[in-house]
């Protein structure tokens, strides 16, 4: 190198914290360090290819993409070159020491002291850094294809690394160069090394080869060739599962691949995974699509945003086109028509597959949709064209399955004179199952939707019905159990509820004309069976659960003005009402309805109107009580 240009720079202070992590305690199998450098260097053999559509005199001096490994055990060191795409300076800082990996920090802190946790940092993927886990240094030669400079990096992996112009860079790519750890020269036998590459990377489209000793000629370690082009019948679960941890920089299995081939008016080949763990950044907006394009075995790109629609932004793998043309630009690939077909062809494939899955394998389909499931309802809401298909897929809590319900199995069991699907929308289906507005259903066993996902406020009222039966909230007044006939129940039992609603008639009105304030209405309740109050919404007016979200964000400034429900068949409401006719004191009845009110406010998860007044209420309540 040389030592005018030096420079020593500063890892950015998330990648410090995740190196410590990485040297100390990562992973019980540390071999896959070769998988992630290998993988690496043909990423860049991928993006020399590319760039050579344009440019082709890119690869002219140098034609043949190949990764080479090579051992110097008297130094202790092992040598990853690569004549791909190579780094400048820039591509080294941006590269080498920084995670641009949005949410980052945020994983880091999730991570916390949960060090060992293989699962979560799988999820999040080390890749370069992974080389700290076997080396105290790694020095790393490089320069850019159709550049004039080379660079050189070096690092101990502790808070720092160094950077400078080099004169001994490969005339093209990256050459990366390992000091083993003492505890890791295992590495450096070629038995291990033979066998890692071949456990990991047999699958990897360009030649890699382990480089003879003296005069002794190149060993080739894989298979090379496109994997997704070879018959299923040749590719074992063990190579596909490789190449998934390739294509998607995971450590998780798939949970299952979709391997195909089209053949007719448009040709491609489709290898595409479901992962099985949910990565960490799923909800993250900035989130890219990452099935990778290929035509005719050349890498275009990973991030064709058109390619597919963003409910199914979990799916990896690739998708190879004999058709599309090499030479156009990705921002113009993103509008051709084939592209748009492909992306109807592989949606219609994975919910086929989908859809199978959950027939064949019911159980197995649940942790996919344990997994996945928020996201693919995403689809309901953006592709009406599959909102049929969709909610087929769709599983549910409810009020009365331990595990997850169908739609089909929903309507299955519903109650005769029951025309709609009940849902309640919420945070926690433990905490819904409890709340006083299910009442009714419960004794009625009607059973009821819980929907937890925030997405679920906006895609059933898009999406409206299934199989002609309309979804209704439970939370808004309309859902009347009336018409819903009663397992347990007689006609004198209607008319008995008929007197117990004209009990409290008077208390109704009186309450009404209290509070007219604060609630647009208050009705004797007909789905109320042990609490004495609730909340309800009209049957026009915002769902409440949604009502509370929109404030939380600020989308919503006023309050809603709620239905009260009382429960005239309550001890609390008939003694309440008794008093009421006797011509008891009003203003004691008063304070009654306020505290009526603000039980309703609780029990929905809400604070009352005026906390100040109300524990102010409830403590002369109480006073009167010990008197
Ligand atoms: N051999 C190489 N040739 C050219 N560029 C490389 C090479 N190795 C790494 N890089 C560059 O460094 C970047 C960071 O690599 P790193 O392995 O840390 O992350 P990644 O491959 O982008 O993603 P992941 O962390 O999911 O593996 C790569 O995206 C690439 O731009």
């Amino acid at each position: 190198m040389s030592e005018t240009s030096q420079e020593t720079l500063s890892f950015q202070a998330e990648v410090s914290r995740l190196l410590d992590i990485v040297a100390n305690a990562l992973y019980s199998n540390r071999e896959i360090f070769l998988r992630e450098l290998v993988s690496n260097a043909s990423d860049a053999c991928d993006k020399l290819r590319y760039a050579a559509l344009t440019e082709p005199q890119l690869l002219e001096n140098d034609p043949e993409l190949r990764i080479e490994l090579s051992v110097d055990k008297d130094k202790g060191q092992l040598i990853i070159s690569d004549n791909g795409i190579g780094m400048n300076r820039e591509d080294l800082v941006e590269s080498l020491g920084t995670i641009a990996k949005s949410g980052t920090s945020a994983f880091l802190d999730k991570l916390g002291d949960k060090r060992g946790e293989v699962d979560l940092i799988g999820q999040f993927g080390v890749g370069f850094y992974s080389a700290f886990m076997v080396a105290q240094h790694v020095s790393l030669e490089t320069r850019r294809a159709g550049e004039e400079t080379g660079w050189y990096w070096e690092s101990t992996g502790h808070g720092s690394f160094t950077i400078a112009e080099s004169d001994s860079a490969p005339a093209r790519g990256t050459r990366i160069t390992l000091t083993m750890k003492e505890d890791a020269q295992e590495f450096l036998e070629a038995a291990n090394i033979r066998r890692i590459v071949k456990t990991y990377s047999d699958h990897i489209a360009f030649p890699v080869e382990l480089k003879g000793e003296g005069d002794e000629e190149n060993e080739r370690l894989n298979s090379a060739g496109a994997l997704w082009m070879r018959p299923k019948s040749e590719i074992s679960d063990e190579q596909y599962k490789e190449f998934y941890k390739h294509v998607a920089h995971a450590l998780d299995d798939p949970w299952t691949w979709l391997h195909f081939r089209v053949e007719g008016k448009l040709e491609y080949t489709g290898l595409l995974f479901i992962p099985s763990q949910r990565p960490y950044d799923l909800f993250d907006p900035q989130r890219k699509n990452s099935v990778r394009l290929y035509v005719k075995r050349v890498f275009i790109t990973d991030d064709c945003e058109t390619l597919l629609p963003s409910y199914l932004r979990f799916l990896r793998g690739i998708i190879d086109s004999e058709d599309l043309p090499l030479n156009i630009s990705r921002e113009l690939l993103q509008h051709n028509p084939m592209i748009a077909h492909l992306k109807s062809a592989i949606v219609k494939r994975v919910l086929g597959e989908l859809e199978r899955k959950a027939e064949k394998e019911p159980e197995d389909y649940v942790t996919f949709w344990e997994s996945f499931g928020p996201v693919l309802k995403e689809g309901l809401y953006e592709d009406r064209d599959q909102s049929e298909q969709l909610l087929k897929l769709a599983r549910f809590r409810s009020t009365r399955r331990e595990g997850w319900v169908s739609l089909d199995e929903y309507i299955a069991g519903m109650k005769p004179g029951q025309n709609e699907i009940y849902f309640m929308t919420g945070e926690d289906p433990e905490v819904l199952r409890k709340s006083p507005q299910l009442e009714g259903f419960y004794d009625k066993d009607v059973e009821v939707l819980l929907m937890c996902d925030p997405i679920d406020e906006f895609w059933v009222p898009a999406v409206g019905s299934y199989q002609e039966k309309e979804f209704k909230s439970v939370t808004r007044a309309g859902a009347d159990l009336d018409n819903i006939e009663s397992e347990s129940k007689d006609e004198s039992q209607d008319t008995e509820a008929e007197s117990e609603d004209s009990d409290v008639e008077a208390l109704v009105t009186f309450l009404k004309e209290n509070l007219s304030d604060k609630v647009k209405d208050v009705r004797a309740s007909k789905r109320l069976t042990s609490s004495p109050v609730c909340l309800s919404a009209d049957s026009g007016d915002l769902d409440l659960h949604l009502a509370r979200m929109l404030k939380q964000h600020g989308q919503l400034n006023q309050e809603m003005s709620r239905i009260l429900e009382v429960n005239p068949r309550h001890p609390l409401v008939r003694r309440l009402s008794e008093k009421l006719n006797n011509g008891a004191d009003r203003s004691g009845l008063e304070d009654m309805g306020e505290l009526l009110l603000d039980q309703a406010r609780i029990l929905d998860g809400d604070l009352p109107l005026d906390p100040a007044s109300f524990s102010q209420r409830l403590s002369q309540l109480v006073q009167r009580s010990l008197e």
